[in-house]
């Protein structure tokens, strides 16, 4: 196998001048793709790649190598006055959004890789660039590595998006998968996560789902041409998965995910046309290809009327595969600043209402502990057909012992408002000890 060759010609264009906010597990991976292919990104922009400066928190902090000292500054504000293109790897609200904000108004394009601030207030990041002139870029923020926002927001415009639906959080799937092959408990396995570099600085943003949910919220926006906010996403995260949900998973031939949704729903006989979006824990059958993405892989299926089906995988979390999708974002803004043009603007003239995801419908599987006498299969059965809730299978556990059986009760689709209602009214009956746990069936 022969190197690849580093092109010998240095193109004649004035620097592109990048600034670096945040130097953390991202930010440092960022740095070392632009300090070590020097020649190749000039070669593909058309202009060198200057970089200016790192903003960090603590100039104290030891860091790798890669990262040149004198770069180092401590004043963010300064640095984004010296820029051409702005780099944001600091994550979080503030300060992110006002130097943003300051970059963009200031004249300068931005690649930011923080779905936080995307859901919270894009419009207005979209806005300052659109009155500027420059680019907003965020490959990253969306599923790490993997192209996808591009694809949804460019490759994509000109067909339908109907449903988005995957894996978009590396640190979920990771610890939901160390959980099932070896039986680590979730705060272990979030703590390996965090050694790892795929938590978010508070993973607690991981766990509950708010990651997942911005990310949602961010497709959603994309593929549906409209406005979806964090606080518009139906969000449950995995702290409430417990390891024998895991272990049940398994033994009914699925494996525990925990899904993004976001679909659009034309106006029928069930209300009007709008977008519903979701994440919450699911369980995948195990020959679902979302059954098999493993560690911190993240996988998306892309519904669209005329393209149908597509399927976009890979690294999800990390800085190395991070940092190649800020990489990406950069060249494709450095080569707007020296050859002219332009990024997509924001696209939400369809203005479509989000939807309540209590109205979704799924299946589901209900675990409940019932008194081991004859007859109470059949009377939870009754519960489950008052409520309109059909079943699709039923397993039955006994232990004797203690004179309990275990139900494994799967419906057929039912929407949340009426599955919640039916499992309250199972949970009041006489025979039935405990409702230990209810999970949506994804992916059938
Ligand atoms: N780690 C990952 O796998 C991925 C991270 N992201 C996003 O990338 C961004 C960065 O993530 P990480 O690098 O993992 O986080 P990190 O916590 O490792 O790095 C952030 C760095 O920013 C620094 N910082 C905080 N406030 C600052 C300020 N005012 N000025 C300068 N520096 C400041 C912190 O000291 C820290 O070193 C976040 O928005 C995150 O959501 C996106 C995709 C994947
Ligand atoms: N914490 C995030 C990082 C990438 O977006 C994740 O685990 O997916
Ligand atoms: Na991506």
């Amino acid at each position: 196998m022969t190197a690849q060759s580093t092109p010998d010609v240095t193109p004649q264009n004035a620097p592109v001048r990048v600034a670096v906010l945040g130097c953390g597990v991202v930010g440092t991976e960022v740095v070392r793709l632009l300090t070590t292919q020097t020649a190749d990104l000039a070669a593909r922009v058309g202009a060198p790649l200057e970089l200016v400066g790192v903003a960090v928190r603590n100039l104290a902090t030891p860091r790798d190598p890669v990262v040149d000292p004198a770069l180092l500054t401590d004043d963010a504000e300064v640095l984004v006055d010296r820029a051409d293109i702005v780099v944001e790897v600091v994550g979080g609200i503030e300060p992110a959004r006002t130097l943003l904000l300051r970059a963009l108004r200031g004249g300068a394009s931005v690649v930011t890789a923080n779905k936080a601030l995307l859901a919270e207030d894009g419009p207005t990041l979209y806005a300052a660039a659109d009155a500027a002139g420059v680019d907003i870029y965020f490959e990253a923020a969306v599923a790490g590595a993997i192209p996808l926002v591009r694809p949804v927001r460019e490759s994509l415009t000109g067909d339908r998006v109907r449903r988005v639906l995957g894996i978009v959080n590396g640190t979920t799937n990771f610890v939901l998968d160390r959980m099932a092959t070896d039986g680590l408990d979730l705060d272990a396995a979030v703590a390996e996560a965090q050694e790892l570099g795929y938590a978010e600085a508070d993973p607690t943003a991981d766990v509950e789902g708010y990651d997942a949910a911005a990310k949602a919220a961010i497709l959603a926006s994309l593929a549906f041409h409209t406005r979806v906010s964090l606080a518009d996403v139906d969000r449950q995260g995995i702290t409430g998965v417990t390891a024998e949900d895991v272990a049940w998973a398994a033994r009914t031939g699925h494996v525990v995910k925990l899904l993004a949704i976001a679909e659009h729903r034309p106006a029928d006989q069930d209300g009007p046309e709008g977008v519903q979006v979701r994440v919450h824990p699911a369980l995948v059958p195990q020959d679902h290809p979302l059954a098999g993405v493993r560690g911190a892989f993240n996988a998306v299926f892309v519904e669209a009327e005329a393209a149908g089906e597509l399927m976009f995988y890979g690294r999800g979390a990390g800085g190395a595969p991070t940092a190649s999708a800020v990489l990406g974002d950069l060249v494709s803004a450095a080569r707007h600043r020296v050859h002219g043009g332009r990024g997509p603007a924001e696209s939400f003239y369809a203005a479509l209402p989000v939807l309540p995801a209590r109205a979704a419908r799924t299946r589901y599987q209900i675990r409940l502990d019932v008194t081991d006498r004859p007859g109470v299969l059949a009377q939870v059965a009754t519960v489950l057909a008052e409520h309109g809730v059909s079943i699709e299978a039923v397993r039955q556990s006994v232990q004797p012992a203690e004179a309990v059986a275990r139900l494994v009760i799967t419906t057929h689709e039912a929407t949340e408002a009426a599955l919640s209602a039916t499992v309250a009214a199972i949970a009041e009956h006489d025979s039935v000890r405990e409702v230990v746990s209810v999970l949506r069936v994804e992916g059938v």
